[in-house]
């Protein structure tokens, strides 16, 4: 019986649980054996893999995390470490690997697929930073996280009459903030993707606070700066009571959203689908609504354009 390889790879993500069971699920309803790879690319140097069945991914639909574990994994950067992990999956007999997430496991993903083993990435991060897909696992979740989050801040902020920053995660990405900022009706968004005047932002907040308003939200998205240097800026500016909040990893938890289980559902399937017609070496992503694939070449070359349509819609919703 042919074997199938599936590991969660770089920062976790919710949805990851939903995904490894549609492919476990659906490998096995076509005639697979699925091996499950733990804490990622470390796993795979260390051989540590688990036969995977229907009963093993029992109850992990809504669970968030992942539970083979994830890992950033330093010797499989290396050539070496490579090579010893597309042997590891010889000698196991595993043919195919399905990789679960980022732009860095996609790229050990495709040093894998040029050493001989048919390899397939899912975009597994929060931070919906891959090109050729319109959203990645687990951002629809985070988003909710985070829009739950203010809703909890702005309570306290209001009381207090205070302005409250707060710094969310997303890499070199501006999307959760962007997101997560339209949908928690924010005052200011500072993202890395667009140029941000916090002087004009603050005398913002004050002349709304002038006319009446209690309290005020400025989301930061990390790689724009810093959330507590900028809750400082603010208030140097503009003298209003200031609070920083870093969210952290709190962001990434929680159970995944009905989104992003039935979108990882749907990705599992396409892979067994294309293990099928013998297509390899792919990554697969939705776009507009349907699931897609590209090649992972055609995918590191891609560059996602910054969302100006997105920001300019919340330029004129504050
Ligand atoms: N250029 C690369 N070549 C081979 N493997 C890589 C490369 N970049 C990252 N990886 C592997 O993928 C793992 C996850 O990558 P990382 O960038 O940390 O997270 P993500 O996949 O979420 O972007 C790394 O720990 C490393 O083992
Ligand atoms: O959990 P770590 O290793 O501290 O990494 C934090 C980073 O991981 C993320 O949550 C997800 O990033 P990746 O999916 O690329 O790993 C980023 O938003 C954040 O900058």
């Amino acid at each position: 019986m042919k074997k199938i390889g599936v590991l969660t790879s770089g920062g976790d993500s919710q949805g990851m649980n939903s995904a490894i069971r549609s492919v476990v699920r659906t490998g096995i309803a076509r005639g697979y054996e699925i091996v499950g790879i733990k804490r990622g690319y470390n796993g795979l140097m260390e051989k540590d893999f688990i036969p995977l069945g229907s009963k093993d991914v029992s109850d992990k639909l809504y669970r968030g995390g992942t539970f083979l574990q994830s890992a950033r994994s330093e010797e499989f950067r290396t050539e070496e470490g490579q090579k010893k992990g597309a042997n590891n999956l010889k000698e196991e007999g595993i043919e195919h690997l399905v990789v679960i997430g980022g732009d860095g496991s996609y790229r050990g993903a495709a040093k894998l697929n040029d050493l001989g083993i048919k390899t397939y990435g899912l975009p597994g991060t929060i931070d919906n930073d891959l090109p050729l897909t319109d959203y990645t696992i687990g951002f629809d979740t985070t988003l909710n996280v985070v829009t739950d989050a203010i809703g909890n801040l702005r309570d306290t902020m209001s009381s207090h009459e205070r302005v409250s920053v707060i710094e969310v995660m997303g890499r070199n990405s501006g999307d959760i903030a962007l997101h997560a900022g339209i949908a928690s009706g924010v005052d200011a968004i500072l993202v890395p993707e667009q140029p941000w005047d916090i002087k004009e932002i603050s005398y913002k907040l004050k002349d709304r606070f002038n006319k009446g308003k209690t309290h005020s939200i400025v989301m930061v998205a990390e790689g724009a700066g810093n959330g507590e240097e900028i809750a400082h800026m603010i208030k140097d500016h503009c003298g209003l009571d200031t609070r920083a909040t870093i969210l952290g990893h709190i962001q990434r938890g929680g159970t995944p959203s009905a989104f992003d289980r039935v979108f990882t559902s749907r990705m599992g399937h396409e892979v067994i689908r294309l293990i099928d017609n013998d297509i390899y070496g792919v990554a697969l992503g939705i776009e507009n609504n349907d699931i897609t694939y590209h090649r992972f070449e055609e995918i590191f070359e891609a560059h996602q354009p910054p969302n100006t349509k997105l920001y300019s819609i919340f330029g004129d919703l504050v």
